[in-house]
């Protein structure tokens, strides 16, 4: 096969481009704009891309790439919806290619996720999904290993199995390695075979492990891009391990993508309640008062899992739970918890806002880190693992499965305010919660009816993130009758019981969102650099001063060492107090 002699696959011309008004400008978003054709192509000129593609100029976005909106989530589902059944889509088509197909984040989140767009009409008319990966498998293997995953809403259960059916003959796999431009220059063919006629867009997922990120980058971009429409590339972490990896990871990318085509998947943004949490600070004017040092004591932000690290060993026993869940999941949540008031809801707005608090927090120190692994026991006739019984797992592994951190934002709205970090796995329950531990009522008429342990009284703010969706917020009342005698009460929305439609999971709002160019969502390769910045020196420390994590059993509450850290701050956690088990 005749492949190009060169890779001219980065030209000079992308350093003139870079700059970053340039780019702003080039990207700034629209509303839905049915540009014609010619549009588009005047565009390309200006896009000139560093990657050709046999011979041919690779666009980095179109105008339909540009979907979005500057009006918030319903408005962008229905904005993108719109433009999927209208007559403009009978003129473009998607690719998705999820590449590492037959893994298990493919089998148990992508193509579950793209079914339910499909079943939820919010994929384009026109689209075909190609899995690709070095399993030999048939398109029918495939479908047959899809089925087995995909399943309707609950609340819609009608026409599933066509659905299903015509969602499966959507669905073709290639067999290629990675590293291979001549496999993915067969991809290509067959991508174009279904693309005939149509101004094709493709999406690529990288789900496959990181050590092959950039060779399938470099493939894909330089032999399986899209010709007249946009490329785009979903980027599963971990993205590097340290400031420095993934400065590497983020330099070898953009020699073949630039930032904007660049997906950094975290799929917390992409879970319910975490999009909820700025219409919560922002469209409600009871909160954003007291959301600052004034009123609040500390913040909690926590994740636990009921369940070790089984199968998936071998990649945890190289990154950990610091780098697993901490620096990215629970850190993404902190900064859109503590940012300031974007100038507006565009993806860079909201980015500058996150980037300027991770900016802000102080680099962790060692002696805020308490560390663990899960060990084995036998209770009620049953025996738990312990992590290094793990057969992908070294016996003298000192990776941490738990890890509980006290972190700072020095500005002026959070000095001195405790964030306080736990993340945990095989811990006695599954969950993912923020909680807002209010200061204490100063000279409270009602003082003596609380006993002397205040903190039991003070308010808190509960965002459970998952599972039993739900926002509650803790307050002091009368228990009637002629008494006076306090209670504790939640207000409580409860999402179960609010909503009857079931809630969509990160991966369908995260791939919708990739489809339709909305970044907000997506991590910003100086929002990764300001994350790494913060962890990195502590990392370091403790690989290379080789410290023990605390043992604590499998389904315990984890080590007592992070009561430890807590108080230090004067800080209990509120998902361990009686109230909350
Ligand atoms: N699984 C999960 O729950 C989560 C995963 N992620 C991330 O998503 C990505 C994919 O995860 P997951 O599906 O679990 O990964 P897998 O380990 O299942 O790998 C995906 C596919 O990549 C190919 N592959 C695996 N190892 C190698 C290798 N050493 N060299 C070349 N190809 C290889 C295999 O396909 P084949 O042999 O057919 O080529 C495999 O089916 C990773 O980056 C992971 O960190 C992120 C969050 C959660
Ligand atoms: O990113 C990861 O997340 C999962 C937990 O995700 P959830 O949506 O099920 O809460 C975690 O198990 C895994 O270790 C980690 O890589």
């Amino acid at each position: 096969m005749a492949l190009p002699s060169s890779h001219s696959c980065f030209s000079s011309t992308f350093s003139s481009f870079s700059s970053k008004n340039q780019e702003r400008s080039l990207f700034t978003r629209s509303k839905i704009d049915f540009t014609p054709f010619s549009r588009i192509f005047t565009r390309f000129r200006v896009l000139q891309r560093k990657c050709f593609n046999n011979g041919h100029l690779i666009p980095l976005e179109n105008d339909f790439g540009d979907t979005s909106t500057v009006e918030g989530p319903v408005k962008h589902f229905k904005a993108t919806h719109d433009h999927f059944s209208s007559p403009e889509q009978n003129k473009t088509t998607l690719s998705i290619i999820v590449v590492g197909a037959s893994g298990d984040l493919a089998k148990k989140k992508i193509f579950p996720a793209l079914f339910a767009l499909y079943y939820e009409d919010f994929l384009p008319e026109h689209f075909t999904v190609f899995g690709y990966a070095r399993s030999k498998m048939t398109d029918g293997e495939l479908r047959n290993m899809i089925s087995q995953t995909l399943t309707c809403r609950i609340d819609k259960r009608e026409n599933c199995n066509d659905k299903m059916e015509q969602f499966l003959q959507r669905c073709f796999y290639h067999s290629g390695q990675y590293g291979s431009e001549e496999n993915f220059k067969e991809l290509d063919d067959k991508l174009k075979e279904k693309e005939t006629g149509k101004l094709a867009n493709r999406l690529f997922y990288l789900s496959i492990p990181p050590d092959i990120f950039v060779a399938a980058v470099k493939s894909a971009s330089c032999l399986a891009a899209s010709q007249f429409g946009w490329t785009r590339v979903i980027v599963e972490k971990p993205f590097g391990r340290d400031s420095e990896s993934s400065r590497e990871l983020t330099a070898s990318l953009k020699k073949y993508l630039i930032e904007e085509q660049i997906f950094r998947i975290d799929h917390y943004l992409g879970k319910e309640l975490v999009e909820n949490l700025s219409v919560l600070r922002f469209s409600n004017l009871v909160f954003e008062p007291l959301w600052s040092r004034q009123y609040i004591r500390n913040v909690q932000l926590i994740f636990s899992e009921d369940f070790g690290t089984e199968g998936r060993g071998g990649y945890f026993d190289s990154y950990g739970i610091i780098r697993d869940i901490m620096q990215n999941h629970l850190l993404q949540i902190l900064a859109l918890f503590a940012m300031e008031t974007p100038v507006s809801l565009d993806a860079e707005d909201i980015r500058n806002e996150k980037v300027k608090v991770l900016r802000s927090m102080r680099t962790l120190q060692v002696d805020d880190i308490v560390i663990g692994q899960y060990k084995g026991h036998s209770k009620g006739g049953k025996t738990y693992p312990s992590y290094t019984d793990d057969p992908q797992v070294p016996n003298n592994s000192l990776t941490p499965t738990f890890a509980a951190a006290a972190m700072f934002i020095d500005n002026s709205r959070w000095d001195s305010v405790p964030f306080l970090l736990k993340a945990g796995k095989a811990l006695h329950s599954k969950g993912a919660e923020i909680r807002v531990q209010f200061r204490h009522v100063p000279g409270n008429l009602y003082r003596r009816n609380f006993g002397t342990d205040l903190d039991k009284n003070t308010n808190e703010l509960v965002i459970r993130v998952q599972p039993n969706e739900a926002i509650y917020l803790k307050i002091n009342n009368k228990i009637p009758g002629l008494g006076m005698r306090l209670d504790r009460s939640n207000l409580n929305l409860l999402y179960s019981t609010k909503y009857t439609k079931e809630i969509p999971d990160a991966y369908e709002r995260l791939l919708l969102d990739a489809i339709s160019g909305e970044r907000r969502l997506f991590i910003r390769s100086d929002e990764l650099d300001a994350a790494w910045a913060l962890f990195t020196p502590v990392l370091k420390e403790l690989e290379e001063k080789h410290v023990a994590p605390e043992l604590y059993p499998y389904g315990s509450r984890g080590p007592v060492g992070a009561h430890y850290l807590a108080a230090k701050y004067n800080v209990r956690w509120g998902d361990l107090s009686s109230e909350d088990s």
